[in-house]
């Protein structure tokens, strides 16, 4: 039973750190990874290749129902994400795409259609899942739940500081305004909004190194796992 598969839970708003810690945290346990808003991304940029405006949920519904997306490991080790043949690991990562998936995130039948999917990582010996709703819609039996947040502005200068070390062309004022607007429509969403479960461990990253923030994450693991 899958169910029996423990989960690890990382929640919280863009640029908290959660798919860092996520990684890091599932190489300490030896456990598979799953990064849910690569799929939202994955589903943005589909919406592009099928030519689809995503102002209405209907024309949606079929493309993430039957996305054709692969999660690979290179030879080098690298993860490498295949949308319809096309690598697009790099694109899914640029700003534009990052506003158009919280936009398609915000439609209640597009996140049933893609449950599933993400469900499919729940693999033992453990997965440590990183999104908005992993601990309140995905996998609410998991037995460890972390919410991670930090301040905006420390978000958007670590933003900053990643998309210019992957060679993208941002401004920092541009990326703030574009966090605060991903925050409200992500907090304020119908269905799946972004908060913290009721039984989620809240860290704020803000003043923390990644290396603090995943010792607090193992910490709270051992205790849970082990109670
Ligand atoms: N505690 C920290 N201190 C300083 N930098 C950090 C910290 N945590 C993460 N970072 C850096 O901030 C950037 C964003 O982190 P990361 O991609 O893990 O955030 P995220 O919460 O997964 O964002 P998103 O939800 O948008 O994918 C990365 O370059 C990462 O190295
Ligand atoms: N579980 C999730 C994960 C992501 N989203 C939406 O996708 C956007 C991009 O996610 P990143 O984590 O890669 O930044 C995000 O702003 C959310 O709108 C989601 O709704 N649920």
């Amino acid at each position: 039973m899958s169910e029996q598969i423990p989960v690890l839970t990382i929640d919280g708003p863009s640029g908290a750190g959660k798919g860092t810690a996520a990684r890091l945290v599932a190489e300490s346990l030896g456990w598979h990874l799953l990064d849910s808003g690569a799929i939202y991304r994955v589903l943005a940029v589909a919406t592009q290749h099928h030519h689809i405006d995503v102002v209405e949920e209907e024309p949606l519904i079929p493309i993430a129902a039957h996305l054709d997306v692969q999660f690979e490991i290179s030879e080098e080790g690298e993860s490498r994400i295949i949308l319809e043949g096309e690598d697009v690991t790099r694109s899914i990562r640029a700003e534009e795409i990052s506003a158009l998936a919280s936009k398609v995130a915000a439609f209640p039948r597009v996140r049933e259609a893609l449950l599933r999917r993400q469900r499919a990582f729940r693999v033992a010996p453990g997965l440590v899942a990183d999104g908005r709703d992993m601990g309140t819609v995905v996998f609410t039996d998991a037995p460890v739940k972390v919410f991670l947040t930090a301040s905006a502005e420390e978000r958007a200068e670590r933003r900053f500081k990643q998309l210019k070390e992957k060679g993208f062309d941002v401004k920092i004022t541009r990326l703030l305004e574009d966090i605060r607007a991903r925050d409200e429509r992500d907090q304020n969403r119908s269905v799946a909004p972004l908060v913290p479960a009721e039984d989620a461990l809240v860290v704020d990253s803000t003043e923390l190194s990644i290396e603090e923030v995943v010792q607090q994450i193992l910490n709270f693991a051992q205790d849970k796992l082990n109670s």
